[in-house]
């Protein structure tokens, strides 16, 4: 299997259904069902929203460090079966911390987890862009004793509304701590959001970034720049940004020359862990290994942590 890093990957959407009623069993915590299927059968979604809705109710059964080292433990025994060489892995700590549970657990649980395996992996705080932005400055003014725990900064959660400039000052904050900067752009919202996270956020990589591409100015910028776009094609799917794998544009994004990757986003409820999504690819759009191999070879070059068995 080809080698590979993923980048785009939130820990929170690796729980899988019957994690989530293990873990509500653990916890005693009450479920609408304990039946793993009944869950997964929810799994229907009509946009970003109805997909993070969901989301955030399940992950509430994530309680003690223990959960988070198991949760961690879990996709990375995936994503070794899977090729991943290396991971760059978010976590929302905002939706952890919102029902108690402290940074001290979130950091303590993946941490320990990330040094327990042999997957070269880091992690990505993200935050909740529909939560604002002085929220944002708290928890990262929070997580600072954490700071080795961690390389960077992402923006994820409902996008149309929040746009990245809204959170200029946390990412200054961030960038002064020497910290990598990422956020999600052009997944729901256009590319004017894609431009707002390079030109006020300064960020390194574009998380989704596919409509990016209704703007010819913008594509070549991101060509120019090099700057890398972590394309998730089987979340884009069930969540409808594009009506079908074989509608999709992460091609054309190729044959502009663009740094694109391929991730698996939250493969808990999106069908498919990272190689799954390389499949998909070659089965359905007809993507050839040439381009395949050239998007492997990409995550290499956009990961943030130099990874030595690289390409291998
Ligand atoms: O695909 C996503 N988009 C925005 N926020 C998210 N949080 C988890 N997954 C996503
Ligand atoms: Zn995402």
């Amino acid at each position: 299997m080809r080698p590979k890093a993923e980048l785009h990957l939130h820990i929170e959407g690796t729980l899988e259904p019957e994690l989530v009623v293990e873990l509500a069993r653990r916890n005693g915590i009450d479920l609408p069902t304990f039946d793993a299927e009944a869950i997964r059968a929810r799994y229907d979604f009509a946009d970003l929203q109805s997909f993070l809705d969901i989301y955030y109710e399940n992950m509430a059964v994530l309680r003690t460090d223990r959960d988070f080292y198991d949760l961690a433990t879990a996709y990375l025994a995936r994503a070794r079966a899977q090729g991943v060489r290396h991971a760059e892995i978010f976590f929302d700590p905002q939706a952890h911390l919102s029902r108690g549970v402290s940074l001290e657990a979130v950091f303590g649980g993946l941490s320990a987890a990330l040094k327990d395996s042999d997957v070269s992996a880091a992690l990505i705080m993200c935050f909740l862009r529909d939560q604002g932005a002085a929220e944002a400055e708290e928890v990262l003014r929070a997580a600072l004793p954490y700071r080795e725990h961690f390389i960077g900064v992402g923006l994820d959660s409902a996008e149309v509304g929040h746009p990245p400039a809204l959170f200029r000052r946390v990412f200054d904050m961030a960038a002064a701590e020497g910290l990598r900067r990422v956020a999600h752009a052009g997944e729901e919202g256009g590319p004017d959001y894609v431009w707002e996270a390079l030109d006020v956020l300064k960020v390194e990589r574009v998380d989704h970034g596919i409509r990016a591409m209704e703007d010819p100015s913008l594509v070549a910028r991101l060509r120019e720049e090099r700057i890398p776009l972590t394309v998730c094609p089987l979340s884009n799917v069930r969540l409808r940004t594009v009506p079908s794998l074989r509608d999709h544009i992460l091609p054309a994004m190729l044959d502009e020359g663009l740094l694109v990757t391929v991730n698996s986003d939250d493969p808990a409820y999106f069908g498919g862990y990272v190689e799954d999504n390389y499949q998909a690819l070659r089965d359905e759009l007809g993507m050839t290994d040439a381009q395949l191999d050239q998007i492997a070879r990409n995550s290499f070059t956009a990961s943030f942590v130099e990874v030595p068995s690289a390409g291998q």
